[in-house]
């Protein structure tokens, strides 16, 4: 038997640069390890240049499928063979369980059949006429991917030494390029996401300014995709400029803590120029020696969110139908009030449209709706920018304002009274066009609030004293002012 031949290391370094090139230019991945595989086994001389992928190992064999493969004639190529898709090895012999093993561990293998001991590797070299094979494995992210392999059936070759430098080179490209392949369809998933979700990813470089934004972030801000950097006062001048300094703030804060996340709402200015509501999810990573080196996380559209709460606070604190506030617009106003000012006099006015009832017999509940909606506008218009009106239920208002005397407040009274009664209002009932003169009066009761800590107990009483002080007005014939002070 001649001594096994020695594959000619110059040449695979050739082929080596050619499947490289190939690899980088390749529009599809696939079509570079093509190249490759055709440069390594025109250069090596050998029958056949194969990879299979692993799919799973299990302790009773190991389950691969023949994804690529280059022949140096018809009469070699194996791929288009049925028992080759997806087929599954079984480990039944310890010679197969050591190549196995190696190829698990990164290890490559080479053997010349007519060495091999008996046993399942050599059956199966022998059925394929393999007189000496190469394996490679194909590690991706430290995990056995598949395996490159060369076959020669018409030589014995000795692999050990520069060629085999070479292959493990070879096996090392295909792996880049596929953990570049698994990067960009990741990366594109998470684009998807993150378009789907409205939200995006940044970083900032805190020590050289450089910034990164996805683009997913990139687009809602009105840059293409692939805009290569953003410089950082670019970025800034779409956070709204009160937003900045309290941004600014929290860093620093959370500096000083040397707390890791933190998150806030600001606004951002976007494609279309409008500003919407964001939160601002940050994550600080610091240097060894405590520097704030860098600030990332996301970015998320919440304005459809905000929008929702402010529905829901205005739906909550305020009156449908007339726009005024409602008994909890009142209640969440005084509180405010007597969380910042003075316990200054304050005073409630109960305001009730006398015989209403008339109103919406004759002319319709809508008109009587109609009604009301003008009506809160003209008591609206006889109060000052600092007092504040709320519909209490029915035709019943009440109006809330600070800093008058006694005599003063029943003139607010007198001018809430006298506005209504002054001028008529105008109503379109039924299919009638023309509108139809409507006379109103208003009793009006005043009773002093006190702004305590009890807030609810004060209010309640003054609801109380201002309900007495109207049924006196409307006792003594209604469209009249009465303060619960007066005899
Ligand atoms: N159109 C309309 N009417 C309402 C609404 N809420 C209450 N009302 C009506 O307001 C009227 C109140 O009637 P009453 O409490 O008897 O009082 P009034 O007729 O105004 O008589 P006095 O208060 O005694 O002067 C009732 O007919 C209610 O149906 C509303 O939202 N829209």
């Amino acid at each position: 038997m001649p001594a096994p031949l020695s594959p000619d290391a110059p040449s695979l370094l050739n082929a080596l640069a050619l499947g490289s090139r190939a690899l980088i230019d390749a529009h599809f991945w696939s079509e570079g390890v093509d190249q490759l595989l055709a440069a390594l086994g025109e250069a090596s001389g050998v029958n056949r240049v194969w990879i299979f992928q692993t799919i799973e190992r299990n302790p009773n064999g190991v389950l691969q499928d023949f994804v690529f493969e280059w022949a140096s004639s018809s009469h070699y190529r194996e791929r288009t063979q049925k028992r080759f898709r997806f087929f599954t090895t079984l480990i039944d012999d310890p010679e197969y369980e050591e190549m196995v093993n190696r190829r698990e561990r990164g290890d490559s293998h080479t053997c010349i059949t007519s060495k091999v001991d008996p046993g399942s590797l050599r059956d199966n070299l022998e059925s394929q006429s393999i007189l000496s094979m190469v394996t490679v494995p194909i590690m991706v992210d430290g995990q056995w991917w598949g395996t490159l392999g060369f076959d020669d059936c018409e030589r014995e070759v000795d692999w050990e030494g520069a060629g085999l430098q070479a292959l493990v080179i070879s096996a090392e490209l295909i792996a880049s390029a596929i953990y570049r392949q698994q990067l960009t369809r990741r990366q594109r998933q998470v684009d998807l996401l993150q378009q789907v979700a409205a939200c995006g990813t940044w970083e900032i470089n805190t020590r050289s300014g450089a910034t990164w934004c996805s683009s997913a972030l990139l687009l809602s801000l009105g840059y293409p995709g692939d805009y290569a950097r953003l410089p950082l006062r670019r970025l800034l001048a779409h956070t709204m400029p009160t937003d900045r300094l309290r941004v600014f703030g929290l860093i620093r804060e959370c500096h000083q803590r040397l707390q890791t996340q933190c998150r806030i709402d600001v606004q951002l200015r976007v494609a279309s120029g409008q500003w919407r509501w964001h939160e601002l999810v940050m994550e600080s990573y610091y240097s060894d020696d405590g520097y704030l080196a860098r600030i990332g996380g996301l970015v998320i559209d919440i304005s459809q969110r905000k929008k929702s709460e402010e529905q829901a606070w205005a739906a909550a604190e305020f009156d449908a139908l007339t726009g005024t506030r409602n008994r909890r617009g009142l209640a969440n106003h005084l509180a405010q009030l007597n969380g910042q000012a003075e316990a200054a006099a304050y005073y409630l006015l109960m305001i009730d449209i006398d015989y209403f009832k008339h109103i919406n017999d004759r002319y319709g509940h809508p008109a009587g709706d109609t009604l009301l909606v003008e009506m809160a506008k003209r008591v609206y218009e006889a109060l000052r920018p600092e007092d504040c009106l709320a519909r209490f239920g029915g035709e019943e208002f009440a109006v809330t304002a600070g800093d008058l005397s006694h005599q003063q407040v029943v003139q607010l009274g007198e001018r809430i009274r006298q506005t209504v009664a002054q001028q008529p209002f105008y109503l379109t009932a039924g299919d009638s066009q023309t509108p139809m003169m409507v006379t109103l009066t208003v009793s009006v009761g005043i009773a002093p609030l006190a702004l305590t800590s009890d807030l609810d107990h004060s209010q309640a009483v003054a609801v109380a004293q201002a309900d007495q002080a109207l049924y006196a007005a409307k006792e003594a014939g209604r469209n009249r002012v009465v303060a619960h002070w007066q005899p």
